[in-house]
């Protein structure tokens, strides 16, 4: 009888896998396969929202179930991939409160054999959570702001971009954004100063090469960013109109808030821009009340090659989907696989 234990890998197992140009592809990947006219196959369930109630606001907590199967979509190492996947993920907005200090969002992934449905792998996916959600950002902003200026601008362009939210994915858009485009100046602002104070030396000690200030307020980082990235769990608006380049040309890539996605930007934003979001099946969802109509999925956009004008102001609704978690899960089981494979 064959071994039908699952394989666990820990973080330890996983980090080293989750390269950019790894989570970038299998991100793009997914994106392009939940639009309609894709070739690749997908079913993604809407995600459950399972409430953890308590008397206290900071103690308030959420368990997401994130489930998807994604077959025949494109990847450069194997051809057609397809993979069935289960994300398990909680939101507990007051972890960074503790003592220690914990994460606000803690997740696995399970894997399955999409020919016989038996449970491969269970993978320990906070950071894959993180770094996914990254990738999301930077293949929104190489395709819905860089490319409005021609084919070549990811690499070409100087950018000023400003980080709202300086905790975990925060960090990891300043680190990301830095390392991936030619960032001239980055502009940190957090509720609380120290967290900003600290993105601002990180980013000094493992990039440099660009002007990084701390900013008071959101709209003294805002107010000269071409790219903007907010991940906070704010309920009330942080980013308004006024607080944007008189220019025009602006692209924001809203990734936090927690249960009401969309209320970190004002709404007097949303007016005047072109909203865009991962998965329109998640946002006729999760996006009720959303200040503006959604004018594409960013895998449409990827597909069309119908690209947004040089001074529209662009929104990224990022939610997060379940195809991300399983394209960029299998893709570590599978450059694990190879790595076993060339050892024997
Ligand atoms: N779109 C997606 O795919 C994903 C979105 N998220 C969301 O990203 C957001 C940030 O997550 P993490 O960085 O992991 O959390 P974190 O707890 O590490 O950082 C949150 C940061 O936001 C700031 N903050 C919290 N409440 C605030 C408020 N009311 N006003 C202003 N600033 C506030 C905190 O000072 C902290 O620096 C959350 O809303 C989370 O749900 C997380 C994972 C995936
Ligand atoms: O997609 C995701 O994993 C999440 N979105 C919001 C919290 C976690």
């Amino acid at each position: 009888m064959s071994d039908t234990t699952p394989a666990y890998y820990g973080a330890d197992a996983v980090g080293p896998f989750l390269t950019w140009p790894l989570v970038n592809e299998a991100v793009e990947s997914a994106l392009k396969a939940v639009v309609k006219s894709s070739p690749a196959l997908t079913a993604q369930p809407r995600r459950t929202f399972t409430p953890i109630g308590s008397q206290s606001v900071q103690d308030q907590g959420l368990l997401l179930t994130m489930p998807a199967f994604v077959g025949n979509y494109e990847t450069s190492s194997r051809g057609g991939s397809s993979t069935l996947a289960c994300k398990l993920v909680t939101s507990f907005s007051g972890n960074a409160q503790r003592q220690p200090p914990l994460p606000s969002i803690l997740a696995h992934v399970l894997v399955f054999s999409h020919q016989t449905g038996q449970l491969a792998a269970i993978m320990e996916a906070t950071d894959l959570t993180t770094r996914r959600t990254v990738a999301a950002s930077l293949v929104s902003t190489k395709y819905l702001y860089f490319r409005r200026f021609g084919p070549d601008a990811e690499v070409t362009r100087p950018i000023t971009v400003a980080i709202v939210g300086c905790g975990v994915q925060g960090q990891m858009h300043a680190l990301a954004f830095c390392q991936s485009f030619r960032v001239r100046k980055l502009l940190c602002n957090n509720r609380s100063r120290a967290k900003a104070e600290e993105l601002a030396k990180l980013i000094g000690l493992e990039v440099g090469g660009q002007a990084v200030e701390v900013c008071e307020s959101s709209r003294e980082a805002c107010h000269e960013a071409d790219v903007i990235c907010v991940a906070t769990f704010a309920k009330e608006p942080l980013i308004h109109s006024q607080d944007l380049k008189p220019s025009g040309g602006v692209h924001i890539n809203a990734v936090g808030a927690g249960e009401i996605h969309f209320s970190e930007v004002a709404p007097s934003v949303y007016r005047r821009s072109k909203v865009y979001v991962d998965c329109y099946a998640n946002a006729e969802a999760e996006l009720v009340g959303l200040p503006a109509p959604i004018t594409a999925e960013v895998g449409e956009v990827i597909l069309s090659k119908d690209y947004p004008k040089e001074q529209d102001i662009t929104v990224f609704q990022s939610m997060g989907m379940a195809s991300e978690d399983a394209c960029v899960a299998q893709a570590v089981l599978d450059a694990i696989s190879a790595g076993k494979d060339k050892d024997e």
